[in-house]
């Protein structure tokens, strides 16, 4: 595992709130919420009230996603966790055999043998000075450099991203929709909020303060499916999560107003039909493809969508919510009629900015995919690509923690490729 739970600041205790036998040893800290908001105390007591409806779910990173939680975060014990903080600043620090170029991007793959790339071109603007490097020490079936890799382990693992590609499919992300209840706020003085974390790293900014509960429901079961089955990945997995967040979070277009107390939950697709595509617009690395993530293209999509609100208007109706909402915000106290909702679906959704499945995974034998298991890219030798793009489909879920494993798993390829011992 790549991750281990970290209590929070102030030692709040988190019994009954996760499973610690689904969190592992790893670089990465994770933790809950230093501070319990009126809003996560009503979710958990819809799940107490409810439990057929709505059913708490100790942890959803087990096997089960399904159900009502809360959330872990990459934030250690006060201060957000990363892959810098975790993996390269250690790495940094106690190697001498690796180096960073940073703002510096590749802008070609060297073919060094037939269908063998093993070097890199890289620049630092459209217009600076190139400069290439190639691996001089490689075995079979990669090319790598264990011996001297300082800028070509940086670059090489970056190299191979959707954006040279010449076209992908890009899996919609999510878009995002939020709606808007009248309710207490709890953030309070940002700045002297801020003011406490800079002095000694403790208040409620040293840890999740945005979205600390999450659901992940399902479609009622008699719900009409995309012809081609359930695009879910089980009858475990969701095909919508909500969140509760505890402010007023603007979607484009919006304002946020200057007075009352707000809180917003927002609905996200979990398993999207609709798909997006990447093009290339020039041969120069540094222009920027054309991006068209065709978010709610298919009937499912938008279907799912109804579904969601539906299902959310009849959950922040029950007991659990009396006394502390008011009333809907602005366009989401009108919707009634399917037509008003998918209106306002239409008109809010916006990306959680988690796109995928450029370039994906699929069985060495398939003519369909474009790495293999072995993350080489089918038909040459000595590329790789490591991160999103090759998830099969958009994740049910997050995808941080995904990628933070598929590049564990890639390191252990690459090393045992290499013989690096
Ligand atoms: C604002 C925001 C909030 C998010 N919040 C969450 C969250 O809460 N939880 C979650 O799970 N996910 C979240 N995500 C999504 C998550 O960050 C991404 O899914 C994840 O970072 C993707 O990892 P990656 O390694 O595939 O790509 P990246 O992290 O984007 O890394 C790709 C790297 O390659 C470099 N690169 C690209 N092309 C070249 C080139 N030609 N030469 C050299 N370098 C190149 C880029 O500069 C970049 O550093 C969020 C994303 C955004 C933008």
């Amino acid at each position: 595992m790549n991750e281990h739970h970290t209590p929070p600041w102030n030692d709040r205790r988190n019994v009954g709130e996760y499973n610690p036998l689904v969190h592992g040893f790893g670089p990465l800290g994770t933790g809950l919420t230093p501070t319990v908001f009126e809003t996560e105390q009503r979710v958990f007591q819809m799940t107490d009230d409810q439990p057929e409806l709505y059913p708490f779910n100790l942890d959803p990173n087990s096997a089960n996603g399904l159900g009502f939680s809360w959330l872990h975060t990459t934030v250690g014990t006060n201060a957000r966790s990363t892959s810098a903080s975790a993996y390269l600043h250690p790495a940094l620090n106690s190697r001498s055999n690796l180096d960073v170029l940073i703002h510096t991007q590749v802008t070609k793959l060297i073919e060094t043998e037939t269908n063998m790339y093993t070097g890199v071109q890289v620049a630092q603007s459209a217009t600076a000075k190139r400069f290439s490097f190639t691996a001089s020490k490689r075995s079979y079936p990669l090319g790598w450099n264990n011996r001297n890799p300082t800028a070509t382990d940086a670059v090489g693992n970056w190299a191979g991203s959707g954006t040279l590609k010449s076209r992908h499919f890009l899996r919609t992300r999510r878009p995002r929709r939020r709606s808007q209840f009248a309710g207490p706020e709890y953030f309070g003085n940002s700045m002297g909020t801020l003011a406490q974390y800079a002095e000694n790293k403790t208040g409620i900014a040293a840890g999740n303060t945005l979205v600390n509960s999450i659901g992940f429901v399902r479609l009622p079961s008699d719900s009409p499916l995309p012809k081609a089955g359930d695009p879910a990945a089980g009858p475990n997995a969701p095909h919508f999560q909500f969140a509760w967040l505890n402010t007023f979070y603007a979607n484009d277009g919006q304002t946020t107003p200057t007075t009352g107390n707000w809180m917003s939950v927002s609905i996200v697709l979990q398993s999207p039909t609709s798909r997006g595509s990447v093009n290339l617009t020039s041969s120069n690395a540094f222009d920027h493809p054309a991006i068209d993530p065709a978010y709610l293209q298919t009937s499912f999509d938008i279907d799912t969508y109804v579904a969601a609100i539906k299902t959310l208007q009849t959950l922040m109706s029950t007991p659990a919510w009396d006394g502390f909402l008011l009333a809907p915000f602005a366009d989401a106290a009108n919707l009634t009629t399917d037509a008003q909702i998918e209106g306002y679906v239409r008109k809010f959704a916006s990306t959680l900015k988690h796109p995928t499945s450029t370039a994906t995974i699929s069985k060495s034998t398939d003519r369909g995919g474009v790495v293999g298991p072995d993350l080489l890219v089918k038909g040459l030798k000595g590329l790789r690509i490591v991160d999103a793009s090759i998830l099969p489909s958009a994740v049910a879920g997050f995808p941080q923690a995904e990628i933070y494993i598929l590049a564990e798993r890639a390191a252990a390829l690459i090393k045992s490729s290499c013989l690096i011992r």
